[in-house]
């Protein structure tokens, strides 16, 4: 491109970033203002806080100032942040204000336009844009269209336009580095050189280089259900955050970043993507894992993690592995709901509710209610028999509040406990005095008996666990499942909640009996559902996702072939079972076969361990071919683990060795960190260190590093393709580079599958 046309663009650029510079200090001064006056505020309302509360007339008082108070620091604190968000976001702009150009041409117009674009707007003082946010709908063009004809989606309708020139650029600190006109969606030469680059701690956005299937993803507005099977590599997980920050900006005033939650295989991964939203000017969704969000529903019981389970059940029958099969399947989900809703009322299981180790409730009781209550759904039954022990519970606490043990507490009251049980809303409220004590009797009574109030609210009168139980037994199984196997899933349950534990199994199936029986469990708040890594969560566990956030629009990433905790399965089995599972109106499934992690060797080496994995398209970056190295015991294999320690930090940042399961990170942990700077990973860690760490492959679910070394890849530790998943997944973690050792005789899933060429053999021979 002549120099003359960057110079120009230079002299844009520097224009630019000039008017950024001017607001950014605008903003600073009005940021200033907002916390001076929040402080003021603050101080005023610390100093009302402690005003003499024991006149009436002055109580009352300060309480409505208080009111007034805490109204107007939450406006200012709301006013504070907003201003902090934008300045975050401006000096962001300011060091690189675009990455994209187009021209276009309207119809009927003679004219072209020019507009760019970057990770947030920015208008002049005459409200002339100056940077166009990726997110307008005209910015589509620029991640969609190629030269010609083009029409894009507005609020308004489909428009279409004349693209004329696409331009990208390179601009850091102001200055342009690389500038390219191009035909193409978004030109490979800046991928190579986004992708080129070392790993950073957390996950950067991919603003600047969103691919056209990519853009699909992102901007899909109309599914229900949105389903993306994508290859290793192959960008879900930015393609997710993306999606997210374009929601965000689509539907301003409708959603808020909490009403989206996204559901990650672990912390690791929660922290490594926490920076994406903040650096394009959003906050971020909710995100819990598997384990966080059912363990809140089980409060007492402790359930087992997809971890666990993958690190103890290693040698299960095929018998037993077909009932955790129906267990974790829709239809077992559809005969959950019809026991529910058929289950006659003498069929209900009910506990006593208990105050203080004694019957305050008994299950008899309980049961008569219900029984007395005419047919209707059994939600709506239990409902009004809560309503019913609520009124009952009332009716006690109001008698129990005339007895003598109530008087004598209060005469006992300091006159500060008194006010505080009186509270500042009743302040003045009651003419009598006789009234107020009355009032503060039922208070007493009601704090003491809050735990029975509790149980009831909380539906713990429902005996959950018999009737989960009850319905193991009445529940048509598959004919291939023999009652003797069957039988043994019951005991397994029982034996498991004596030690207050649940099997990941039951999960699902109980959490949902218990919501559809007493009508609770749901959040119609959340609007938008996301899963990353769908492939590890059962059919079961989605569906109950779907129950738990019935208004939200669903969208499950995965890819299939890295299934850690079940079989390797086809996408167009999983894509199946999802469509079949979920009835939605609009659903849509887009395939991503393009991997853009990995240099070509490695993606070429992985995708060959595969069956089926001539569907995946490597990214053409260059790099060496992976390397195998074969050592007969473990001393030499850990002599060799350390030689290519040394070797892969000279050209990388960070070194990853991965491991099967926790059992072998411990074991390379204890043999290497006298002598190296090594890190051992759990499932508590929240971030990643630099340098080397040893993990567990399901820790590192979703992750990537530099340079990744497998930890003994023999034919003895993978033997057959149940270890296919583990391996794919353990592979296409690598960046830049990938070195497997072995000791023994490397798998077969590498030695029948992966072509000479495709890697380097090492082997050690012993004399
Ligand atoms: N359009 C793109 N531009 C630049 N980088 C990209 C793009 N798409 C993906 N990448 C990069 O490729 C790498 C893999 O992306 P990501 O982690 O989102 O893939 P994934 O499909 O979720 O992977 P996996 O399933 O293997 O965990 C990341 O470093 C990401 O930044």
């Amino acid at each position: 491109m002549a120099d003359t046309e960057k110079q120009l663009e230079q002299k844009r650029v520097t224009n630019v970033v000039q008017q950024i510079g001017n607001h950014i200090k605008k903003v600073s001064d009005d940021y200033k203002d907002a916390r001076s006056e929040m402080k003021l505020v603050q101080s005023n309302y610390s100093a009302n806080t402690s005003v003499n509360y024991f006149e009436v007339d002055d109580r009352i008082e300060t309480s409505a100032e208080i009111q007034q108070q805490r109204a107007l620091s939450s406006r200012l604190i709301e006013n504070e942040q907003i201003l902090s968000r934008q300045l975050a976001t401006f000096r962001q702009l300011e060091k690189s204000p675009y990455f994209g150009r187009i021209d276009i041409l309207d119809p009927g117009e003679t004219e072209q336009e020019r507009l760019y674009i970057g990770t947030a707007s920015f208008t002049d003082e005459n409200q002339n844009f100056l940077v166009y946010d990726w997110r307008a709908p005209i910015s589509s063009i620029y991640y969609n269209g190629t030269l010609g004809k083009v029409a894009y989606e507005t609020p308004a309708g489909i428009q279409q336009t004349d693209l004329k020139k696409k331009r990208q650029f390179l601009i850091q600190d102001g200055e342009i580095t690389s500038m390219f006109d191009t035909n193409e969606t978004v030109g490979d030469e800046m991928l190579q050189h986004v992708l080129g680059e070392q790993n950073d701690d957390t996950m950067q956005n991919i603003v600047s280089t969103i691919q056209r299937e990519q853009n699909d993803i992102i901007r899909d507005t109309h599914s229900d259900l949105l389903v993306v099977q994508g290859v290793a590599g192959s960008g879900k997980t930015s393609a997710i955050l993306q999606r997210i920050a374009f929601l965000l900006y689509h539907s301003r005033d409708e959603l808020e970043a909490d009403q989206i939650i996204l559901f990650s295989p672990n912390r690791l991964f929660s922290h490594y993507i926490s920076d994406v939203l903040p650096s394009l000017g959003e906050r971020n969704m909710r995100q819990v894992t598997l384990s966080e969000f059912v363990n809140q529903r089980f409060q007492g019981l402790e359930v087992e993690s997809l971890f666990d389970r993958y690190e103890t059940s290693k040698d299960i029958s095929e018998a037993t592995q077909e009932s955790h099969d129906f267990k974790e399947s829709a239809a077992f989900m559809s005969a959950v709901q019809d026991y529910c809703q058929t289950l006659p009322a003498s069929q209900f299981k009910f506990n006593n509710i208990l105050f203080k180790g004694n019957i305050f409730f008994s299950k008899q009781e309980i049961e008569s209610i219900y029984r007395e209550l005419p047919d209707m759904q059994p939600a709506e039954r239990f409902l009004q028999t809560k309503n019913k022990l609520i009124k009952r519970l009332k009716h006690r606490i109001n008698e129990e509040a005339k007895s003598a043990w109530v008087a004598e507490e209060i005469d006992q009251l300091s006159d500060e406990d008194y006010h505080t049980l009186l509270g500042n809303k009743e302040l003045g409220r009651f003419q009598q005095i006789d009234d107020e004590i009355r009032y503060i009797a039922r208070k007493i009574v009601t704090e003491r008996l809050r735990i029975v109030y509790d149980a009831i609210y909380n539906s713990y009168f429902l005996d959950t666990y018999t009737q989960y139980t009850d319905f193991l037994a009445h529940c048509q199984r598959p004919a291939t499942i023999d009652a003797k196997t069957w039988q043994e899933q019951t005991v397994a349950f029982q034996e498991a909640l004596e030690y207050h534990h649940v099997l990941l199994d039951d999960v699902a199936p109980l959490l949902y009996l218990r919501d559809i029986l007493t009508g609770s469990g749901q959040n119609r708040r959340m609007q938008h559902l996301f899963v990353d890594e769908m492939q590890d969560y059962s059919v079961a566990q989605l569906l109950y996702f779907h129950h738990a956030f019935p208004k939200a629009k669903m969208t499950f990433l995965g890819d299939s072939e890295q299934a850690l905790y079940r079989n390797v399965e086809s996408p167009d089995m999983l894509l199946h079972k999802l469509k079949d599972a979920f009835h939605v109106r609009k659903a849509r499934l887009i395939s991503l076969n393009r991997s853009y992690r990995s240099t070509l060797p490695i993606t070429t080496f992985a995708k060959s361990l595969l069956p089926d994995g001539d569907h995946i398209q490597a990214f053409n970056r260059d790099g060496k071919v992976p390397t195998i190295v074969v050592r007969y015991d473990l001393d030499s294999a850990i002599t060799a683990m350390h030689d290519l320690i040394s070797e892969s930090l000279k050209t990388n940042g960070t070194v990853a060795i991965l491991t099967k399961n926790m059992d072998e990170a411990k074991l390379i942990y204890q043999h290497l960190h006298h002598d190296c700077d090594l890190t051992l990973l759990t499932d508590a860690d929240r971030s990643l260190p630099k340098g080397v760490f040893v993990l567990p492959i399901y820790l590192a679910k979703g992750l990537e590093f530099d340079s990744v070394i497998a930890w003994n890849v023999s034919q003895e530790n993978y033997p057959s393709s149940r270890e296919l998943g583990i391996l794919y997944t353990i592979s296409s973690r690598a960046m830049h580079q990938l070195s497997l050792i072995s000791i023994g005789p490397v798998t077969n899933l590498i030695s029948q599958n992966v072509p000479q060429t495709c890697m380097q053999i090492e082997h050690e021979f012993s004399n």
